[in-house]
């Protein structure tokens, strides 16, 4: 995808959330070309607890967690120190409020490893890395749309997830994104955008700079 031409803050941290497969990765790509920023993503390929984790949840939901909070750790302290202008590929909040809850809820972490989680992901956030998002880019769908993406996309781990787990983090994420109030949020739903299409990106390039010109706007729904 091409530069296009913004006057967006060259120090941005725009940070992209929500559920699995919904399209992410593929928005912080062509996000980060097109505003010559830089892209930090979320690694798949290398977690050494994602198989297991899919297997057996209750064995392996604090191992997970706790990797998952220690990438994250360095993926902030790296961008920290390279001054920001990056688009991020899911959000700590994210791992918190969504994940950890869900296997806490389900019985899946005890009450003293999620305790432990917890305070380690207070002292993280307190942390001079941690910076709030200047923006949110919420990915939002059908659960239809996002179930064959997920499908396409073919990891095996998740095909092989029974749906029930899928429809239960849909739900979660509706929920969190309506009571989220962290940084201003810019909503997004892909059966009415297409990342791979330039006036597309052009409108959500046009929406970010108009959150930023006007600083009192904290939600804007692209449709
Ligand atoms: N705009 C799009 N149109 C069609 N397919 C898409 C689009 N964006 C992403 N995909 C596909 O959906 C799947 C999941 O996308 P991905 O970016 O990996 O999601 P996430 O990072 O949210 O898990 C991938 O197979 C990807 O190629
Ligand atoms: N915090 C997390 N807990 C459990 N699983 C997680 C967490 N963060 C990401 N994941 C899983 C979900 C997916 O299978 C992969 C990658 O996520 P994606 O939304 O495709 O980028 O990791």
């Amino acid at each position: 995808m091409e530069r296009i031409n913004h006057n967006l803050n060259p120090q941005s941290l725009i940070t992209l959330a929500g559920t699995v497969g919904v399209g992410k990765s593929t928005l912080t790509n062509v996000l980060a070309d097109s505003l010559g920023f830089k892209s930090a993503f979320e690694k798949v390929d290398g977690n050494p607890y994602l198989e297991d984790y899919y297997r057996d949840f209750k064995t392996w939901s604090f191992h997970l967690q706790m990797y998952f909070l220690a990438e994250r750790f360095k993926q902030q302290k790296r961008m920290h120190e390279d001054g920001l202008g990056y688009v991020q590929d899911r959000s700590i909040y994210e791992d918190v409020g969504i994940f950890a809850k869900l296997q806490y809820d389900q019985g899946n972490m005890t009450n003293r490893d999620y305790e432990t989680y917890h305070s380690l992901f207070e002292a993280m956030v307190m942390s001079p890395y941690f910076p709030k998002p200047d923006v949110l880019i919420y990915i939002d769908g059908s659960f239809e749309s996002i179930m064959q993406r997920i499908e396409n996309r073919g990891r095996e781990m998740e095909t092989n997830t029974p749906v029930s787990f899928w429809e239960d983090l849909y739900k979660r994420y509706k929920l969190w994104i309506s009571e989220f109030t962290e940084c201003p949020l810019l909503h997004l739903d892909i059966d009415h955008y297409d990342c791979h299409d330039q006036d597309s990106v052009k409108e959500i390039i046009q929406a970010l700079e108009k959150m930023q010109r006007n600083n009192d706007i904290s939600y804007l729904k692209l449709a």
